[in-house]
Formats: structure tokens, C-alpha cells, sequence
């Protein structure tokens, strides 16, 4: 079995850094050849693995969080046809590793394991459009108080999962809503708004369970729309994300659809996969069963 194995030295903190020898000494006991592949600069794995030639490895994996294997996915797949894919792999050294989780890979020994036991399984992949061109993203995508506090947590990364926690409390005082237009399998629903989350796996920011009815192979994304709440009302509710129990609070909305159409002004910048990357307008949509990942 030989992989590629795009690794991100600076994902949870420059906990990549070090973490790829003791992953290189780990494949090498286990008889797995590599070609490694270390990021230098941001987005630099979607640049790697448009070049890659997928059909000489048995697998592509990526090690980091949610963004290094958004970059992975989006320069295969803007590249290459699904078909034409070996499976997918994580090593999760990210901060969060939203994503991974969903596949039951929650450290980087379970990472490892998968690659070992050769299982895969087929996921579901939402596309996002941006002035007519596609991007992907398997974890989830959100807009609005979500955004800003990544932004706040990506400047907080050496405190982890907790980096979130805090940009919460840090945006809490700057909490302002936007006017939307939201059409959800041709529903349309106009409100003003403090974030939207669409969400194809359950966890977001690591250990928040932002969406806790989602699958990521049963077809369909769950959208997760809070209209305008008090502080007092979003800061009490925060906490219970933690167990997916936010929905007890009637300004969060649950939806399980397969297209999303979302107009906002003014435009937001969007979240894919914790990556701060496009605006609204877009649109998004899903593809059952796009790629295999290792699980
Ligand atoms: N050598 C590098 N130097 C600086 N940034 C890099 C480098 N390589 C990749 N990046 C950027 O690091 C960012 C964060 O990566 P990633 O999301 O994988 O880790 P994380 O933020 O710690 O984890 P998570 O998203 O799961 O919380 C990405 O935007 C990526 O483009």
C-alpha cells in the first residue's frame, strides 16, 4: 500500500511539526509506503494535491484539522472526477478535527488504524458556489456570529479545542444580525439573522455538536438557521451545544435538505470546513456517496 501524505506542520498550534516523524516512524512499522508531502504556506495542500496522480496511491491522506483536509478534498476534487479517487484518509492533529470524528477517528492512533485495516466508507460531499465555481467541504459550512468567532478562535489556536469557547464570549459583545433570504428545497424563508450552519457531519469546533442528527452518507445536509436572539438568550444556550441540545431554544431552527439557496445583505464571509474562504451569495448542494474515506 503506498499513500500520499499531505501533512500541515502548523495545524493544532505547529502540533504537525511535532507530530510527522513519530506518523513517518509509524507507517514505515506498519509496512505502509509514503510520499510526504509537508504544507509550507496557507492553502498550499490545495495546490499539492492538484498536482498529485491519484491513481498511483492507494490512499490520500491528509494530516491536520478540518481545513488541511478541505484544501486536500477541493484541489482533487476540482481537479480530478470522484471516480478516479483512491479513498480518503485523516491523521487528526488539527485543533478541532470536526470532521474525523464522524468517521470514529478522534486521535491520531485511530487515523493510523484505519489506514491499517483498509476499511473505507462512502461520505456525502456538499458543494458551495462562488461566482459560478464549486467548492466542497464535508464537515460544514456556516455565515453570520460562526465566522467571527473563528476569526477570533484562529488567532487564540494554542488553546486548542478552547480557542472557540473563548471567541464566543470575545464576540458575544460585538453581536450583531443581518437580513437573509434562505430557500430550502424551494422553501424560502426571510428573517433576520444571527447564524446559519449547514451542516453535513454533527460536530463543529471540535467537541460542539452543532447539528446531532446528521449523517454524512444518508443524502441530505441538516441546516441549522438561529434568528435573532438576546445575549442573555445565546450565552445560556451556548453551553448546551456541547451535548446538541441547543435546539430547546426556539430561535434555533433544524432542516434536512438537499439544496440551499441563501441571499444576505449585507454579504458575509462564509466558514467552510473552519476555513474563513468565500461570501454569500451561494448556493449549496449535495452529492451522495462522492468520495471514500478510511474509517
Ligand atoms: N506551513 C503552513 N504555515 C502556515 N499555515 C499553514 C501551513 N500549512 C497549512 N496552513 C494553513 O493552516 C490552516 C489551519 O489548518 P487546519 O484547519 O488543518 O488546522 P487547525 O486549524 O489546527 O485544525 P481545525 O480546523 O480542525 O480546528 C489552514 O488554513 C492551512 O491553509
Amino acid at each position: 500500500m503506498t499513500i500520499a501524505l499531505i501533512a500541515n506542520p502548523s495545524a493544532g498550534g505547529q502540533k504537525g511539526t511535532r507530530i510527522i516523524p513519530r506518523v513517518e516512524a509509524l507507517l514505515r512499522r506498519h509496512g505502509i509506503d509514503y510520499r510526504l508531502f509537508v504544507t509550507q504556506y496557507h492553502e498550499h495542500a490545495l495546490t499539492i494535491a492538484g498536482k498529485l496522480p491519484p491513481q498511483r496511491f492507494d490512499g490520500i491522506v491528509s494530516m491536520g484539522g478540518d481545513g488541511t483536509n478541505f484544501h486536500v478534498l477541493n484541489g482533487l476534487l476540482k481537479k480530478y472526477g470522484p471516480e478516479t479517487l483512491p479513498p480518503l484518509g485523516i491523521i487528526p492533529v488539527g485543533s478541532g478535527n470536526s470532521f474525523a470524528r464522524d468517521l470514529g477517528i478522534c486521535s491520531t492512533m485511530d487515523g493510523l488504524q484505519a489506514l491499517v485495516q483498509g476499511e473505507t466508507r462512502s461520505v456525502d460531499v456538499c458543494s458551495f458556489s462562488q461566482q459560478g465555481d464549486l467548492w466542497y467541504f464535508v464537515n460544514l459550512a456556516g455565515f453570520g456570529f460562526v465566522t467571527d468567532v473563528a476569526r477570533t478562535a484562529h488567532q487564540l489556536k494554542r488553546c486548542g479545542d478552547f480557542s472557540y469557547v473563548l471567541g464566543v464570549f470575545y464576540r458575544l459583545m460585538g453581536l450583531r444580525f443581518h437580513h437573509m433570504e434562505l430557500t430550502l428545497d424551494g422553501r424560502r424563508i426571510e428573517a433576520g439573522n444571527c447564524f446559519v450552519e449547514f451542516c453535513n457531519s454533527r460536530y463543529t469546533g471540535g467537541k460542539m455538536l452543532m447539528a446531532p442528527e446528521a449523517k454524512i452518507d444518508d443524502g441530505w445536509f441538516d441546516v441549522v438557521v438561529v434568528e435573532p436572539l438576546s445575549r442573555l438568550s445565546l450565552v445560556t444556550t451556548f453551553p448546551k451545544i456541547f451535548k446538541g441540545t441547543h435546539g430547546e431554544n426556539p430561535a434555533v431552527r433544524f432542516f434536512k435538505v438537499k439544496t440551499a439557496e441563501v441571499v444576505t445583505n449585507p454579504s458575509k464571509i462564509l466558514l467552510p470546513d473552519g476555513e474563513i474562504f468565500g461570501s454569500t451569495p451561494t448556493r449549496i448542494d449535495i452529492h451522495p456517496k462522492m468520495v471514500r474515506y478510511f474509517s
